[in-house]
Formats: structure tokens, sequence, C-alpha cells
């Protein structure tokens, strides 16, 4: 689909065929994408997502491959099981945030232990700053008028100024001062393994590079990690509970099935994945059914182009719609629907090709695709193994029925609704219980 909207052209694919042809087969056009003076303004284009293609777009991509490449999330995994049994009896008495423990451990090899957490709460706060700032309204003007970015604060208009200074500090704080953390730790002798650890470390790769300069790459990179893989994978856990809310049916079948393979005498781990061919279906229909990202940050072509017949130039604007694909309904029929029976075939087993693009396509898919898929995997077979999510009820006992909604913007989150989680038995209790102990 092509459409100029404020004087800039776009095409939006819709289709997944067209994807592969043009991100994945015609990979270095479509990996460019569009700078915006506001993210610099704000100090928040140290993000790899936001880097135009070029030097040091690659740099980054191979420092994060270091940490985040297949072979090496696999050995996230013990940590992994850990956090996903510290968020289960944290459920039981109070909700904490499973995806940022993950990503601190393997950024920093930090432990969140609380959600005051002195690191968690910097971000938090750059977030807020920056989304305070930042609208749609406002950076389009400020690509219009680049001169309003010099008004200083005290002038009417010149909000610019302040606010982005603030986020620009807060930046600084969020690239330095876990990285400053790793480096005392180092120092002491007593870290744990991170991929800033590994960076700073003996990772041979830094002699590219002036030291201050790679160092800087190490913070931006530990940064992006930080603030890219939590709310993600967070949403999709969020998504994954409110499904189960709605369909008690499906959560009944998912741990029959759990009975059966895993039994009650342990908590299911890593090894069981390929054995449950039903929960597989559950956390493909959950990715689907409603995207974390439905259309990824826009790309722009660096060359012009040609395809099917119809000319696409250079500089113009490339959006993704992962929702059209997810929701097609000759893939997937009756698509609004949360089925896992998208994913599989008639005899039970997971059909090929199903699994949904929701990490995006070519040269500037998500690199953390391995570890979020090992966090969201996890978090939900652990739940479903021990817990029983149900209806939430109001203060005279009546059940309160629930109806989707979701927030929106570039990542989407389910607004909050009601539900109840208890322990499915007090064998599962004892057993989340135990496993805390444990660890
Ligand atoms: C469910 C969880 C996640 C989802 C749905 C998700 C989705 C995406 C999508 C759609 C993109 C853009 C792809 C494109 O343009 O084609 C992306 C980029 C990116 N993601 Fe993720 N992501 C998730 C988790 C993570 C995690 C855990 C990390 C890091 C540990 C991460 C790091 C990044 C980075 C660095 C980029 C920018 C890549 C680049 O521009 O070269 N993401 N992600």
């Amino acid at each position: 689909m092509y459409s100029t909207i404020l004087g800039h052209e776009f095409i939006i694919i819709n289709s997944e065929e067209v994807a592969h042809t043009l991100l994945e087969q015609r990979s270095v056009a479509y990996a460019d994408k569009p700078f915006f003076s506001i993210m610099k303004l704000y100090g928040m284009d140290f993000n790899t997502g936001s880097l135009p293609y070029g030097d040091r777009w690659r740099q980054h991509r191979k420092l994060l491959h270091v940490g985040l490449k297949k072979e090496a999330s696999r050995e996230y995994q013990p940590m992994q099981l850990q956090k996903v049994h510290q968020f289960l009896q944290n459920l039981i008495g109070s909700p904490t945030q499973l995806s940022t423990a993950i990503v601190m451990a393997i950024a920093y090899g930090y432990d969140v232990t609380s959600v005051e957490d002195r690191f968690v709460t910097k971000v938090e706060h750059l977030l807020e700053l920056f989304l305070q700032g930042v609208t749609l309204g406002r950076a389009a003007l400020l690509e219009a008028m680049p001169f309003l970015q010099y008004i200083p604060s005290w002038f009417p208009g010149g909000i610019y100024d302040r606010l982005a200074r603030d986020c620009r500090s807060v930046a600084r704080e969020v690239l330095d001062d876990p990285v400053q953390y790793v480096k005392e730790e180092m120092a002491g002798g007593t870290t744990r393994q991170s991929l800033v650890k590994k960076l700073l470390g003996k990772y041979t790769d830094k002699d590219d590079m002036g030291t201050s300069e790679y160092e800087e790459t190490v913070k931006e990179v530990g940064a992006t990690v930080f603030t890219g893989g939590t709310e993600t994978t967070n949403s999709v856990i969020q998504v994954f509970f409110l499904a189960m809310v709605l369909h008690p049916e499906v959560q009944i079948k998912a741990q029959e099935e759990l009975d059966k393979v895993v039994g009650d005498g342990r908590l299911p781990d890593f090894s069981d994945r390929e054995k449950l061919p039903y929960i597989e279906a559950v956390y493909l229909e959950t990715r689907r059914w409603r995207p974390t990202v439905p259309i990824p940050h826009p790309r722009i072509t660096s060359t012009s182009d040609v395809y099917n017949g119809y000319y696409i130039p250079k500089g113009v604007i490339v959006l993704t719609n992962v929702w059209a694909m997810s929701h097609n309904e000759t893939r997937f029929p009756d698509p609004t629907s949360f089925k896992p029976e998208h994913h599989l075939s008639p005899t039970g087993e997971i059909l090929e090709g199903t699994a949904p693009h929701t990490f995006g396509f070519g040269l500037r898919q998500c690199p953390g695709k391995h570890l979020a898929d090992q966090s969201i995997w996890i978090a939900i077979v652990s739940v479903l193994a021990t817990l029983r999510i149900g209806k939430g009820k109001d203060s005279t006992g009546c059940e309160i029925n629930v109806k989707p909604d979701f927030t929106s913007g570039m990542e989407v989150h389910p607004k909050p609704f009601a539900c109840s989680i208890e322990p499915r038995s007090a064998n599962a209790e004892r057993l989340i219980r135990a496993s805390n102990k444990r660890e």
C-alpha cells in the first residue's frame, strides 16, 4: 500500500510474502531508519533501534550478538528459570516485573530485588520525561522548524529546552550508572557474568575502536538491552494472563497436558518444551492474537527499488504491518479469537510456519528474540503448572467480566483488568516455595 502524509511518502507492507522479498531478500536497501532530531535532543539516540544503518549500528549489533545470539541465550536458561520461580512466589504475594529482573541480570549481572530499585526507577523516570516531551505533534514541528530547540527555557515555548535538558541528563545516568556498577564489581573481583562484563573484559573487538568510543558503545548497548527488553516481554506476559482470564477452557487443556507430561512432583523446565505442543500453541497464539509491537519503528529506503512493476523511490518511509500479517484470515481463520488450534494439526502437532512475525524482518529484526522467546515460554509454562488464573471478584463476591482493552502507541499493553491468581493446589504452592529456597 502506498500513501503520502504531510508531504512524506510511505509504503505499508501488509503481507508476509512482500515483507520477505523486500526486507529480507533485499535487506540492505530497507535497513535504514529515518532520523528524528528530537531523539538526539532528548538524549535517546543511544538506542540501537533508532540508529541509521551504518558503522555505529553495525558495531551495536556486533556487541549485542555476543550476548544475545541463540547459543549465548541458552546459557541464560538456569537464571531465567530462577527468576520465573521468584516471580511465581511474588504473584502469590505481590507482582514484580519479571522481564526487568531478567534483562538486568543479563546486561549487568545485577539482581533487581524491589520495585524501588535505583536503576529501574531511573529508567522509568527517563521514559516519563521522554513521553512527556515527545509527542508526535512536537516531533513533526521540530522536524519542520529545527530552530525551536534553541528557544531558551524562560521564553514561552521554551519547554523543549527544559524537558530536553532534564531528559538528556537522566539518559546520561542511565547509560553510566549500571556500567559503573559492573566496573566496581569487577574491581572487587566478585562480579557475576553479564553482557557488559564480557564486553568490558576480554572481548577483542574493542581494539577496533578508541577506548572511550568503545566504552560509550558498550554503555549504549547495555542501556538498549535494559530499555528495549523489558516492556515488550512484560506486555506479552500480560496478554497471556488476559487470555487465560477470558479462556478458562484453554487453561484447563494446557494444565491437563502438563499434568500428563510433567506430573505434580516437580516444576517444568526448558527440557520439557518439545513434549508440550499444546502449551507451545498457547505461547504462539499469545504472540499472534495481540502483537506487542503491531507496527515496528519505520524504516527508510536507502536506494530506489522496483517491486512487481511498482517503482519505490529512495527515501520512502516503510512501515511493516505485523498486525495485518498476524490477522490474515487465510492463514488464521477467525483471527480475532484466541485459539491455540491456529498452530496445531488435527492430531495435535505444532504446524510448521504459523509462528507470527512479531520480532520483525531482515537486518533490523529483533536481536533479543531468542532471549524473549525463552523468557515468555518459561513464564507461561511455569504459571500454568502452578497457578489458577480466573476472573476477579467485586466487593460483593460477584465475578467481574473483562472486556479486553489495549493501550495505543508503538508498544501495546493490555489496559489494567481484574483477575484472580491463586495456587492450583497445596502441592503447587509447596513446589514454588521449595524452588525458591533451593535457588
Ligand atoms: C516479546 C518481546 C519482544 C518483542 C515483541 C520485540 C519486537 C521487536 C521488533 C518488532 C523490533 C523491530 C524489528 C524490525 O524493525 O523489523 C525489535 C527491535 C529490537 N529489539 Fe526487540 N522485541 C522483544 C524483546 C527484546 C529484547 C528482550 C531485547 C534485548 C534484550 C530486544 C532488543 C531489540 C533491539 C536492540 C532492537 C533494534 C534492532 C535494530 O534496529 O537493529 N528486544 N524488537
